[in-house]
């Protein structure tokens, strides 16, 4: 197994437990697996040598909230918005359109085109959703080729009720035939709570349906105005709840309820997570709060309490949701870059919540899986080998330079990307 030594790196953030920055650090890269980190003066030897000259060295990003299967385009949608028009879920219509219209070939090229634009933004760990199919023919053909693309997919047949079709009857076909049809694809399930698309009690029903199914659950909830995403979220104990823009006390004090007693160490110890199946039974693990302000500055919505939500002691993410209506961008760095400037988080906080925190949020914090398949989002011992050197001195640049693409080196299980 060849082994390489990344070493001189100015600064290491290491989204660790202890949320560890070294400085003139090194890592040891063995398989796909990681062997070593230190301060570079202690590095063993190793069969190549990578130089970082001084760069920042993170994890890789973890984009935990995409929507990439999709063909067509919104930009009238878009333009109309930035002219004062409100964001209403019905755009999500205009896609599934396009999408179904797109053959396997097209969808896959225009698929396989996102993941590698979020790769070269340094993102080496990917989930994405269907939602633009909205039928069982095209649910399971989105779930089918995005399994062949992205490291996790999710079942979101719930995304938006189709025209022509009561919203009840659309609701049963979700929680039978079409979750039966997606099932062999798809590691976890999502439903779009909110005015406009599902009811509360109509997501109850799905996550009710896709939990017996033995998924994984995610909700969109909070985004365009209160109500009980939130709330069914952290009652159903799905890994995370995405948006958060319209949080009441209530909606805070339930998130940091579901992880009283949580202790990122203790789940570095106890080991593997166990990806979706093991959300329920991971000690104290609670609902992950992920932001997604790409989508917040492309919508006009306030941006979610992220820094009471940390102060509150729930764990956040944040994501890209590249999409087409609400935030076509697969660009964490940006992310991070307006966590930072307008959310109030600290350079470590925002790489934190765009690397480990996405990591938890999939089941992938922490330790090895049945299936051998090790942490990611943080670097440690035994964590995938996925890291990313920064064009620049230190992490902070990514908030003092905005809009610059900092990313340079990337490395993806032990691999050389760029
Ligand atoms: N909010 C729901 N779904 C997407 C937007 C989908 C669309 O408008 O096409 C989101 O996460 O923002
Ligand atoms: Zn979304």
């Amino acid at each position: 197994m060849t082994s390489t030594l990344i070493t001189n790196i100015g600064e290491l953030s290491t989204s660790d437990p202890d949320q560890r920055v070294l400085t003139d650090a090194a890592v040891v890269l063995e398989g796909e697996r990681i062997s070593w980190i230190g301060p570079a003066a202690g590095a063993p030897a190793a069969d190549t040598v990578h130089d970082a000259e001084g760069r920042a060295g993170l994890p890789g990003w973890v984009d935990s909230h995409t929507h990439l299967v999709f063909a067509g385009d919104r930009t009238t949608e878009f333009e109309a918005r930035m002219a004062g028009a409100e964001y209403r879920a019905g755009g999500i219509a205009v896609t599934t359109e396009a999408t179904r219209a797109a053959g396997d070939y097209e969808l896959t090229r225009l698929l396989l085109g996102r993941a590698a634009e979020a790769a070269s933004g340094g993102t080496t760990y990917l989930e994405t959703k269907t939602g633009y199919g909205l039928d069982v023919e095209h649910e399971a053909r989105s779930a089918r080729i995005a399994a062949g693309v992205v490291d996790e997919v999710t079942y979101l047949g719930a995304h938006l009720v189709p025209a022509g079709i009561d919203a009840d009857e659309y609701t049963e076909l979700v929680c039978g035939p079409m979750l039966d049809a997606v099932r062999p694809y798809v590691q976890w399930a999502d439903v779009f709570c909110e005015r406009g698309a599902f009811t509360p009690e109509q997501s109850r029903a799905v996550l009710t349906a896709c939990r017996d199914a033995g998924l994984g659950l995610r909700v969109h909830g909070n985004q365009l105005g209160p109500g009980e995403g939130t709330a069914l979220a952290v009652e159903f104990g799905a890994a995370s709840v995405d948006h958060v823009n319209h949080l009441s006390d209530a909606d805070i004090d339930a998130l940091a309820g579901s992880w009283s007693g949580w202790d990122p160490a203790d789940a570095a110890e106890a080991g593997a997570e166990g990806g979706p199946a093991g959300q329920a039974s991971a000690p104290g693990r609670g609902t992950v709060a992920t932001c997604l302000p790409a989508c917040d500055l492309s919508t006009r919505q306030p941006f979610p309490p992220a820094r009471r939500l940390l102060d509150a002691g729930v764990q956040i993410a944040l994501a890209s949701n590249c999409n087409p209506g609400t935030s076509y961008t697969t660009s964490m760095a940006f992310c991070v870059t307006t966590a930072v400037l307008q959310m109030g988080l600290s350079v470590q906080e925002a790489v934190r919540a765009a690397t480990y925190g996405g990591a938890l949020s999939l089941g992938r914090g922490a330790g090895t899986d049945a299936d051998g398949r090790r942490a990611v989002g943080s670097l440690a011992v035994g964590h995938r080998a996925d890291l990313q050197l920064l064009n620049a001195p230190s992490a902070t640049h990514l908030a003092y330079r905005p809009g610059i693409p900092l990313t340079g080196a990337v490395w993806r299980a032990g691999v050389r990307r760029g």
